[in-house]
């Protein structure tokens, strides 16, 4: 195993041990290759029938089946005891680019229901503030018609660059998220206001869900370099 995977597994891991409520009734799983070993992690406890998993996208859904966990949807059960989630980037106050792995409105769903939202990553997503690792933008779902008229709105908000994301090598086109809906990466350069760019952005008309995510989770664990794992939390 490669030290970013181990250093994910090891976060992932002390954080399902450290979080895991003894009772919980509804558990939000989030999306992407960090979140793989919270899955695991979860599905080798012994009271693993007496709970409901929530998915935050397609790829979650498998991993819940797949470690032999119960499977629930989030308008069945909207309030989670705690929710599991990676990162693109965490900064000290817990604030948050999500949706590099295109996830982010079904994301922010479950992040917000749940009382108590969790992140897990490795040591690269740690920054001083938001923009300044995740170099690849703000990812933003959209309605996929309003494109045209949102990258004119962002460019007038101040974005560097704006991306239609595309589907890569398996689509031609752009990628269309689990809720039928296009993403943008908006670069904004280093975000100091992270808040504040969230609401204007969120004004636009056509925008679902931007990938900032903000005053949600209340502690972060990174596995490190070293193999071991540290902690942010407010
Ligand atoms: O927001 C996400 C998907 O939309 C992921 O949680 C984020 O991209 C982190 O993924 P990984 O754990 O693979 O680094």
């Amino acid at each position: 195993m490669s030290l970013v995977e181990e250093a994910k597994k090891q976060a992932a891991y002390k954080a399902v041990d450290d979080n895991f409520p003894p009772h919980a009734k509804y558990v939000g799983i989030g999306s992407g290759s960090t979140v793989v070993y919270v899955a695991e992690r979860i599905g080798q406890l012994k009271n693993k029938d007496s709970f409901i998993c929530i998915p935050t996208g397609f790829q979650s859904k498998q991993l819940i089946i797949d470690n032999g966990l119960k499977l629930g949807t989030i308008e069945q059960f909207s309030d989670l005891d705690i929710a599991f989630d990676g990162a693109d980037e965490v900064d000290p106050q817990l604030n948050l680019i999500k949706g590099g792995g295109a996830c982010l409105f079904q994301e922010k769903l479950v992040a917000v229901s749940a009382k108590k939202f969790v992140v897990v990553a490795d040591y690269r997503k740690k920054s001083d503030v938001l923009g300044k690792q995740w170099k690849q933008g703000i990812p933003i779902e959209i309605v996929p018609n309003s494109y045209v008229k949102i990258t004119k709105d962002l460019k007038s908000l101040g974005a560097i660059t704006v991306t239609l994301r595309q589907g890569g090598k398996a689509k031609a086109g752009p990628i269309i998220t689990d809720n039928n809906n296009f993403l943008i990466d908006a670069d904004f350069g280093e975000v100091k206001d992270p808040v504040s760019l969230h609401n204007k952005i969120k004004s636009l008309v056509g925008v679902v869900e931007t990938g900032i995510f903000t005053n949600v989770a209340s502690v972060s664990y990174f596995g490190e370099e070293d193999g071991k794992v540290s902690q942010w939390t407010v």
